[in-house]
């Protein structure tokens, strides 16, 4: 049966400084029972709890499941923020896979500032994430399955029912006379979630009882190694990044081939990056690391692409940030961030940089395509080359000029003449793109 005390020690554990709890509310059984379980112990949450219900409308009872959630926040007193999104009917991945995306999109996008989204996953659903990932041949990023919360958008997500198995749950709604909404799909043997549920765990529970808690326990041991190999692969990318932050070539080239593709694959998912799938990374990263120096290598997967250029490497969105529809110069003096379409920008101060006063004076940011004057496009192309500036990026960074002087390309560097110590550091934030969100 499920815990209360349990529960919200648990919670308070994963987010203890929360804004404001809000369950993910799909009017299914595991969510009913948790935002029932903590709508009972509300007054011993630091913050007020809601919930959140995303409609994807591909069912045509979606709009019903909907108002059925409207009714029970309603009696429980618990406000609902409900949401319709569009899923696109995407090439490569099943509905399923895209309905989550666009659900796990929404999540991020309605979070408010140090807010908390309350998952129901359980532990079953957490030993069916692990075979699904270990018959796909997944290696211990996969297996690790599903972590206890991790960032969203401005606040983050938290799962504290891993360790509750769905028995409890049933038991608890059951207990109090609860009714919740059964969606056809979780019962369709055709998905391979259900078929395991249905077909697979049943038979390994006959002869191994406690079959899910063991595998729920084999992930738990899986996340406690990732984190002690994160610990030796942070190491490993700071040793590996040049000056400007990005992995050099010739210290990767160092470091034995499975090394770098874990070294790679790090700094992919540090960046917030889902990394492409084995094989196609090892590929990748032998060729972005052997190729000859006259080659252009690249790794394309369905996130991103990584290329390569004066011998270090480069992260791109598969999806490029929007360009800046407005490519009139703005007036800036390095105060604040200067939020512009593709990303924002700041200045920090740092041991060699600008000289603080010629921001102070005031200088225009523009994106090349607003650089129209010829002796300015001039000077601009001799300042890309000498601060290294790849082909690809030139078009999407912001540059700063005093008149017509480029006096910095922002996030690679300034023009000599401009150095001051300490000075100030121009940094360009570019925007994610939400195509790039975590598997979990
Ligand atoms: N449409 C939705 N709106 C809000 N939250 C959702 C939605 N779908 C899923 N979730 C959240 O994600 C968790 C896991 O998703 P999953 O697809 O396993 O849920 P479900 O089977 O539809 O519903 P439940 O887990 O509540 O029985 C849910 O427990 C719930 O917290």
């Amino acid at each position: 049966m499920l815990d209360r005390r349990v529960l919200v020690a648990r919670l308070l554990g994963l987010a203890p400084a929360a804004a404001a709890y809000r369950v993910a509310f799909s009017g299914g059984r595991d969510s009913t029972a948790l935002l029932h379980a903590l709508a009972e112990v509300r007054d011993r949450l630091p913050a007020p709890l809601a919930a959140v219900h995303i409609d994807h409308g591909l069912h045509p009872e979606s709009a019903r499941w909907a108002e059925a959630c409207e009714s029970v926040c309603e009696r429980l007193g618990v406000g609902l923020e409900c949401r319709r999104v569009v899923v696109p009917p995407s090439a490569g991945q099943g509905l399923e896979a895209a309905a989550r995306e666009a659900r796990y999109r929404a999540f991020g996008e309605l979070l408010a500032a140090g807010d908390c989204l309350v998952l129901a996953h359980h532990a079953d659903d957490q030993a069916e994430t692990f075979l699904l990932r270990a018959l796909r041949g997944g290696g211990l990023h996969g297996l690790c399955a599903m972590p206890a919360w991790r960032p969203l958008g401005r606040g983050r997500l938290v799962r504290p029912l891993l360790e509750v198995p769905r028995t409890a749950l049933t038991a608890y709604l059951q207990s109090r006379s609860l009714d919740w909404i059964e969606d056809p799909a979780n019962r369709d043997p055709a998905h391979d979630r259900v078929y395991l549920r249905e077909r697979v765990l049943p038979v390994l529970a006959a002869r191994w009882p406690d079959a899910t808690g063991h595998l729920q326990s084999a992930v738990a041991s899986l996340q406690a190694d990732q984190a002690l190999l994160g610990g030796y692969l942070d190491r490993d990318l700071a040793t590996a990044r040049a000056a400007d932050g990005r992995p050099a070539v010739a210290e990767l080239r160092r470091l034995m081939p499975y090394q770098r593709q874990a070294v790679v694959r790090h700094w992919l998912v540090c960046s917030g990056y889902r990394p492409p799938p084995g094989r196609r990374l090892a590929a990748g990263v032998q060729a972005l690391i052997e190729s000859g120096p006259d080659a252009q290598p690249e790794l394309r997967w369905t996130d991103g692409c990584i290329r390569r250029y004066r011998g270090r490497l480069y992260l791109l969105a598969a999806v490029p940030p929007p360009a800046d529809p407005e490519p009139r110069p703005q007036a800036w003096a390095g105060q604040g961030r200067l939020i512009l379409a593709g990303g924002a920008l700041s200045a920090q101060w740092s041991p060699a940089g600008i000289d603080p006063e010629r921001l102070a004076h005031g200088v225009t940011v523009v994106f090349r395509s607003g650089v129209l004057e010829v002796a300015a496009r001039r000077r601009l192309q001799r300042l890309y080359q000498r601060l290294g500036v790849p082909p690809w990026e030139r078009d999407r960074v912001p540059l700063l000029f005093a008149g017509s002087r480029p006096v910095a390309v922002a996030g690679y560097g300034i023009a000599p003449g401009e150095r001051a110590r300490p000075g100030l550091r121009i940094v360009w934030q570019p925007s994610r793109p939400a195509a790039q969100s975590p598997s979990n």
